[in-house]
């Protein structure tokens, strides 16, 4: 079967290799998800190896018991790094069914010294210069891919960028995420059905289980795999894009349940970085965008509650208590 959606080259991309980077485009028009291809660049390299570190870190991190693991909780509603243990994501499943997958959401603003840091286990706090150089380059490919997205949209290169700034607090984070083997509770989800909240979402997995919503139309509303590739990162658009674009690029809704055969019967963990919009960016359509009127009421976008515009900070804080993504 072949995978749902387009392998893109982050060398094309570096290089502005027209093909590649109307491919990124297009899968972000349609899927808004899309993976990208790490080989044979050296900020790829050093994100590849980072993640297997990462990986090695949330072994040993989530192989603690739950007191120690709670006591690095994330406080629900007002801040959402820290620890969040399974079966406490709002859930969106249509059988209710239970998450069955717990996190470390780890701030940029923390290890970068931007903003006074929390409490996290010394598996993390031992291991700061990988958390930041991971958190870095994740972000450098963001900017990357949201500078080619604005080029092909024939928009100033920095429309995007320019919301993203590293240096400024932001949502931004690392999520080291470990879902239990299916073999308890035959009837659980790993991660309910969620658009990301931010700009983009950099997503390193080994196993399957990650599902988007098929864009076949003959098979509608139908969930498809999207399985881990060697190599590659999965990328995928949040919200605020949507939001920032009105509607033409798309934030896909994706969840992640027990992958089908043995895959299922064993612990499944990923990586993930979260490029958000910095604080203070304010949550409204780009000039360029304004023309497509109620365009950007699509399926999945989160809403802010209360008039006038916000700013990515308000934002955040309504949709901490989502507990989501
Ligand atoms: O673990 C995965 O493959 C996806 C995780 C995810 O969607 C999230 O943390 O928002
Ligand atoms: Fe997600």
């Amino acid at each position: 079967m072949s995978p749902p959606i387009a392998r893109i080259s982050l060398s094309d991309l570096l290089a502005s290799e027209p093909s590649a980077c109307a491919s990124a485009l297009e899968a972000c028009r349609t899927h808004g998800f899309f993976y990208l291809d790490l080989t044979a660049t050296t900020i790829g390299s050093s994100l590849l190896s980072a993640s297997e570190r990462l990986l090695q870190i949330s072994h040993q991190v989530f192989d603690h018991d739950l007191e120690y693991k709670t006591k690095h909780d994330l406080v629900k509603g007002v801040s959402l790094f820290g620890y969040k243990r399974a079966g406490t994501v709002k859930s969106t499943d249509p059988n209710l069914r239970p998450d069955t997958t717990e996190f470390f959401n780890i701030a940029k603003d923390h290890v970068h010294g931007v903003a006074t840091s929390r409490s996290y286990p010394p598996e993390i706090t031992e291991n700061k210069e990988l958390f930041q150089s991971f958190t870095k380059d994740a972000h450098e490919v963001g900017m990357l891919i949201l500078s080619v997205l604005a080029t092909q949209l024939n928009i100033s290169p920095h429309s995007f960028t320019s919301k993203n700034i590293f240096s400024k607090p932001s949502g931004d984070h690392c999520r080291l995420t470990h879902k239990y083997a299916h073999v308890s509770d035959k009837h659980a989800i790993g991660l309910p059905s969620h658009t990301d909240f931010g700009s983009i979402t950099i997503l390193f997995n080994w196993l399957g289980g990650l599902q988007i919503q098929s864009h076949d139309p003959a098979k509608a509303g139908e969930w498809a795999y999207v399985q881990p590739v060697e190599n590659c990162a999965i990328i995928n658009l949040g919200d605020a894009m949507v939001t920032f674009t009105n509607g033409m690029l798309k934030s896909a809704k994706h969840r992640v349940v027990p992958a089908p055969g043995e895959q299922g019967e064993v612990d499944r963990f990923s990586v993930v970085y979260f490029v958000r919009p910095h604080n203070e960016a304010v949550m409204e359509t780009c000039e360029e965008f304004r023309h497509l009127g109620e365009g950007g009421k699509v399926a999945g976008k989160f809403e802010p509650e209360g008039e006038g515009v916000l700013t990515a900070g308000e934002w955040m804080r309504q949709r901490a208590v989502q507990l989501g993504s």
